[in-house]
């Protein structure tokens, strides 16, 4: 008989997986789990939560709610040994990692992906002492992402990044960075540093070209300093895909980053605050075993093989 633990965060996104738990918990057992389920109380419960499913020999962890909720779970399981495989149902606010997993946005087709989908080993970051899974990054402009307001988050998802992102475009100057990434060495002004594991990050979904989910390498983006001006057009250019033609953006596949700066330079780890530099980004290949729908499956299982 296979076990199946469900944290999910109770205030997340419209607050509405209360009311489908029931139905949920059935699902997974005529699919033959046993099934429970943990309300988180308070922000790190889901990481002891995951922790405590961890101990107990839990098969399945399945993450409700969004990308904070993953990335807490994340951190719950990434330590063990034997870690129980990770589903999830999207259900905040911002969900960029389960987009970028084609994890559907409906709770029943969710845990129709959980209990048929494919596993899937995908690879996730570690900074420092904490995990992450889909971005880290630093530089004033990244700052907005968690300054955002949840109520604003709330109301107009990711949109909300930019308007926070308009009222603080004053504040956001270059902050000089070295940047060590395998045998390579960066250092010089930059606007922000990026280092991704997916392509679908803060409402962007093509910030970086065929991102792999299991080849064991992050993809580092660097944007030199340039004016708001030009910066705006980087946006601009980003939401295209075609940043990478312009002059002031780097990009590099490594496995070991790490990063330093004379100035106090915040962190961002999947859209919360992540500490200050220096920090040291390794990326562990393939080392959470997660569900997906067959289309992800189909199209990134050779990647990184
Ligand atoms: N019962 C709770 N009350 C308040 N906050 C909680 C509770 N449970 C979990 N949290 C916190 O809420 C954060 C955000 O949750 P999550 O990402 O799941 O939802 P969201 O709706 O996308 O978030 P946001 O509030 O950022 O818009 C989590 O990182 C967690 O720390």
């Amino acid at each position: 008989m296979k076990t199946a633990r469900i944290i999910y965060n109770p205030t997340s996104g419209r607050e509405t997986f209360k009311n489908e738990l029931p139905d949920v918990l059935i699902q997974l057992e005529r699919s033959g789990y046993i099934a429970s389920a943990h309300a988180t109380t308070r922000a790190g419960d889901a990481t002891e939560a995951a922790r405590a499913a961890c101990d107990l020999g839990f098969d399945l962890i399945i993450a409700v709610g969004g990308d904070g909720t993953v990335s807490e779970v994340l951190n719950g399981i990434a330590d063990f040994e034997a870690r129980p495989h990770l589903g999830i149902i999207p259900m905040g606010t911002v969900n960029d990692f389960a987009s970028a997993l084609y994890i559907p946005s409906d709770i029943k087709s969710a845990v129709e992906t959980i209990i048929n989908g494919r596993t899937m080993f995908v690879d996730i970051g570690q900074m420092n002492n904490k995990y992450f899974m889909n971005i880290a990054g630093g530089g004033k402009i990244t700052e907005v992402s968690y300054e955002a307001p949840s109520k604003l988050k709330a109301i107009l998802g990711p949109l909300a990044y930019y308007i926070k992102g308009i009222e603080i475009l004053p504040q956001i100057t270059s902050t000089n960075i070295r940047i060590e990434y395998d045998e390579n060495v960066f250092e010089g002004e930059v606007m922000l540093f990026l280092i991704g594991l997916t392509n679908s990050i803060g409402g962007f979904d093509k910030l970086v070209p065929n991102a792999k989910f299991n080849d064991g390498k992050f993809s580092l983006l660097i944007v030199e300093d340039v004016s708001l001006v030009e910066l705006a057009r980087i946006m601009t250019m980003a939401a295209r895909g075609e940043h990478l033609n312009h002059e002031k953006v780097h990009y590099a596949k490594a496995r070991d980053i790490r990063v330093s700066s004379y100035d106090e330079v915040q962190l961002n780890l999947d859209g919360e605050f992540g500490g200050l530099l220096p920090a040291r980004f390794v990326n562990h290949q393939q080392h959470i075993a997660i569900r997906v729908p067959d289309e992800f499956y189909e199209e990134h299982m050779h990647d990184g093989m």
